[in-house]
């Protein structure tokens, strides 16, 4: 009775403390009014190039799948689609029992970037300027979402579909793919917030080289910088999106709350200064402390051996 009471006091503190930390990060979101930034202007901007479309489906097992679906264009993203992605990523914040999410291509290809027919029609700078910020919130929504994401990488990720890749928590590669910031050959930089993870993900120098060569980087290559974690080998172990699945239900076995607690604190700690990521942890902690899991782990005596 006393540790639920304790629990449900720090529940409440806990909640206050993810409101808190989300409302610092924005809600999740990098700009708001306060930037200039409208999202119903950029938005309706966005539909006049239509196209294509996400597609999610939600398992019972708390995997998600998220497909980007424009195979005739080898799933580069029209403006409708920078929409639906926002939706679907709205969607996910939302799904309570979710704990892990795959982000893939249609047609075993990932994504070539932003839709060339689009990028010439909103080649002004200001507009420009909104689809990144666009971008960049929806992005750093999808990097915060409190469960386990990987990109499946198959085929090619050009442009921005080598940016969403670092908007994912780990990038697994079929055999043959490629992951090339091509921006450079466009005569542009990264601009959905793909530079800023990439640093943090490979480092500055690994960075400049990817970005300042346009590198063609092959899974060999994603591996020993660190950009991917696993090339998925072995024919006849079932599909890529199967054998990413097996992959990723190694760290999201166990009930929602505790892999979403997971993601939080290792969130936290990747994004805020350390005595802030210490006080959100203690409140995450509290969330779980006490919890259906715990005290089923307590009672069972379980051991680690
Ligand atoms: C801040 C964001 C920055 C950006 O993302 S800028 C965009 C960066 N991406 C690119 O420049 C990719 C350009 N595309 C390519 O290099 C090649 O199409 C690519 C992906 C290597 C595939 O080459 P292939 O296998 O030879 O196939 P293909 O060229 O015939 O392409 C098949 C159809 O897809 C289309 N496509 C591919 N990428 C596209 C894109 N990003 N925007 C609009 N359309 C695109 C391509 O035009 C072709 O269509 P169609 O059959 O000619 O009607």
């Amino acid at each position: 009775m006393v540790l639920c009471a304790v629990r449900q006091h720090l529940l409440r503190g806990s909640r206050g403390a993810w409101a808190r930390f989300l409302q610092r990060q924005s809600r999740g979101c990098v700009y708001s009014s306060v930037h200039g930034f409208q999202q119903e202007e950029i938005r309706e901007k966005l539909q006049a190039f239509p196209g294509g479309s996400i597609e999610l489906l939600t398992q019972e097992s708390g995997l998600a799948v998220l497909t980007i679906n424009y195979p005739s264009r080898m799933n580069a993203f029209s403006g409708s689609m920078m929409v639906d992605l926002e939706e679907r990523v709205s969607q996910l914040e939302g799904w309570t029992d979710g704990k892990g999410l795959i982000v893939q291509g249609a047609s075993g290809t990932f994504c070539s970037g932003s839709d060339l027919n689009a990028v010439r029609a909103l080649s002004n700078p200001q507009d420009g300027m909104k689809m990144c910020m666009f971008m960049q919130n929806t992005l750093t929504r999808l990097l915060r979402l409190p469960m386990i994401s990987v990109a499946l990488v198959e085929g090619r990720a050009l442009g921005g579909g080598a940016e969403l890749t670092t908007a994912c928590d780990f990038r697994l590669m079929a055999p043959g793919s490629v992951i090339q910031f091509v921006h450079k050959h466009m005569g542009l930089v990264p601009g959905w917030g793909g530079a800023a993870r990439l640093v943090r993900i490979v480092g500055s120098q690994n960075a400049l080289k990817l970005l300042g060569g346009a590198v063609k980087v092959d899974p060999e290559l994603a591996l020993q910088i660190g950009l991917a974690e696993e090339v998925l080998q072995g024919e006849g172990a079932g599909t890529p999106l199967q054998r990413a699945e097996n992959w990723l239900s190694v760290y999201t076995k166990g009930p929602a709350p505790v892999i979403q607690a997971v993601k939080k604190v290792v969130l936290s700690g990747r994004e805020l200064p350390l005595s802030e990521a210490l006080k959100t942890e203690k409140d995450v902690f509290g969330t779980v402390w006490g919890g259906p899991a715990n005290m089923q782990a307590l009672a069972s005596k379980s051991k680690h051996r």
